[in-house]
């Protein structure tokens, strides 16, 4: 179904914003969008909260939570914990988490906060104009389009969707997607799973303690943007966890026999092979979901990598600074967070832009350029009006066993920008706090310390609950806070934090 187009037709509804794509990011930006009194309106085609809600973050982490708990009670001398995990009870856990695919609580959530929404799928005919047509997943479809005129600003936040390599025979296998691995109701006898990413990794470490046989088909090495160390580490990890890593692994061909298995054949540097399993899961990757928005119509084309944005998430390359884009859909962020900080940012441009005077006092910079920027020189960087961190101070968490956690730049990519840096390392296992936690407790800490300014430009944690160590290292990043000073952010004994003092004694302090 689709309405009369184009800025001819009256618009049906008006709003100073627009928001399509109601995930984590865009709710987000709604909310901080009509801080200033501005009349926001989200735009939503499938459940408000987005995939992180429902099919990302928080399912697989119901699903991951268990067995690194588990694991970490095995290890603790004493304790008694011989119990396997109960998978059904695990899965009703994780339906408990998605609300079982319901969104009537987020739903709540923007009511409560004033924020109208559109339930449909959203596509721009116009500047600052949105189609809004029934969707398949949405009670009204059969309801009329609606035009949708935004005042002020349009904000695209639509995500981003799974990648299926053109493998023979992959398509019609019916293969199970990051969607089905985190909502399956029952854990299938075995798995293979393709990629060596974080989904990959995440999914083989839940579904092997969940009791299926895993096998993982990485095309090169685990967690290829992380330190090295990370995917060694997270391998031996997997393969502890009794899933069978083939590293070099490359499919093939996957056929799905009548009796439901797959089969997925594939080579690696020992030469070509098969293995045959219940099911197969395709963890290769996702792409910003700019297909079907519209973005033509205001003549923005080739977004393969996503929407181009600055620091002010404001679109590249449209007149008059109305559209802005944040999350998954820009192409430089991909986590849930970042994205949200993004949110943030592009939420309080758009309310000190076009609201009444902030009551922070704060006002972002008039625009300057014909896409509405402000002159380059006029945000300054850090400021509550720049998405700053996009750039050296990203933070990511991979809950695998052990944990992943890492922020700002690897060793290679602070090369790569032309820093000197120095990194130094330390065993987690080797601080008084970590011998505590566990008889087998182990893991390495690393700091990239740029050595012209003797600041932290990057970090990483490799470990049982490494997550949890994380935003001590992003605050030295983030704060560029020099060596001398971090000597004295004592950390407290007998804890892990120790390891902080012990790589600053390795640097040489
Ligand atoms: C298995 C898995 C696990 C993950 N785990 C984590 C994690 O632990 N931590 C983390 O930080 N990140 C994690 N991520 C990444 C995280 O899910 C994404 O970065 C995050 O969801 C991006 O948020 P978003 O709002 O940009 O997009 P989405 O969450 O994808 O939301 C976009 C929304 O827009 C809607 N939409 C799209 N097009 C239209 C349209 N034209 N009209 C109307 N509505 C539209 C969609 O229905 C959706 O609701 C994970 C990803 C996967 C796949
Ligand atoms: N904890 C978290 O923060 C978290 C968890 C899950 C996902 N995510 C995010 O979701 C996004 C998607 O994750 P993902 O794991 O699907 O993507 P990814 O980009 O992390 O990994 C994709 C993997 O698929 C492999 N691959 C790609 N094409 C292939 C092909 N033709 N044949 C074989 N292998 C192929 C790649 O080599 C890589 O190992 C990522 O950006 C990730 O950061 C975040």
């Amino acid at each position: 179904m689709t309405a009369d187009t184009g800025s001819d037709r009256t618009p049906d509804l008006t709003y100073d914003v627009v928001v399509i794509g109601g995930g984590p990011v865009g709710e987000n930006v709604a909310d901080r969008a009509g801080r200033t009194g501005l009349t926001v309106a989200i735009v939503e085609s499938e459940l408000v909260g987005g995939e992180c809600s429902y099919w990302a973050c928080m399912p697989s982490k119901a699903l991951l939570r268990p067995g690194a708990a588990l694991a970490a009670a095995r290890d603790v001398a004493g304790v008694s914990a011989s119990a396997d995990l109960d998978a059904a009870a695990v899965l009703a856990t994780r339906d408990t988490f998605t609300s079982d695919w319901d969104d009537a609580g987020q739903v709540q959530w923007l009511d409560g906060a004033g924020i109208a929404l559109l339930r449909g799928h959203g596509r721009l005919v116009g500047p600052k104009l949105v189609e809004v047509s029934p969707s398949a997943a949405s009670d009204t479809f059969d309801a009329p389009a609606h035009l949708v005129q935004a005042r002020h600003a349009v904000v695209v936040a639509t995500g981003s969707v799974p990648v299926l390599p053109d493998v023979p025979g992959l398509l019609d296998a019916g293969p199970w997607g990051s969607r089905e691995a985190t909502s399956a109701q029952q854990v299938p006898e075995s798995l293979v799973v393709l990629g060596g990413g974080v989904v990959a990794c995440e999914m083989a470490t839940a579904y092997a303690d969940l009791g299926a046989s895993v096998t993982l088909l990485a095309r090169s090495g685990l967690l290829r943007p992380f330190e090295a160390f990370a995917g060694e580490q997270v391998g031996a990890g997997l393969r502890e966890g009794g899933v069978d890593v083939r590293l070099g692994a490359s499919p093939t061909r996957v056929t799905r026999h009548d009796d439901g298995s797959v089969t997925v054949a594939f080579t690696d540097p020992q030469g070509e092979h098969e293995v045959t399993a219940s099911e197969v899961l395709a963890a290769t990757g996702r792409v910003p979901r700019t297909d079907d928005v519209g973005l033509d119509a205001v003549g923005l084309t080739d977004l393969r990598r996503g929407l181009p944005v600055g620091d002010d998430l404001l679109v590249d390359g449209v007149e008059g600074g109305w559209l802005f884009a944040t999350g998954d859909v820009t192409g430089r962020v991909a986590t849930t967070h970042q994205g949200k900080y993004q949110g943030r940012v592009a939420g309080d441009v758009i309310a000190a832009r076009f609201g009444s005077p902030d009551a922070s006092g704060d006002s972002v910079p008039a625009p300057a350029t014909p896409d509405g920027r402000a002159a380059a020189d006029a945000v300054a960087p850090w400021s509550r009006f720049a998405a700053s961190a996009d750039h050296t101070a990203q933070t990511q968490v991979v809950f695998t066993r052990p944990q992943v956690a890492s922020v700002g730049l690897t060793e290679q990519a602070a090369h790569d920008a032309g820093l000197d840096v120095r990194t130094v390392s330390f065993g987690l296992g080797d601080v008084a706090g970590g011998s505590l936690m566990g008889t087998h407790y182990a893991g390495t800490a690393q700091l990239v310390v740029d050595e012209a300014r003797r600041v932290v430009v990057g970090a990483t944690f490799v470990g049982p609950e490494a997550g949890e160590m994380l935003h001590a290292a992003t605050i030295a990043v983030v704060g560029e806070v020099p060596l001398d000073r971090l000597w004295h952010a004592v950390p407290a004994y007998p804890t892990v934090s120790e390891v902080w003092l012990r790589l600053l004694e390795t640097y040489g302090l």
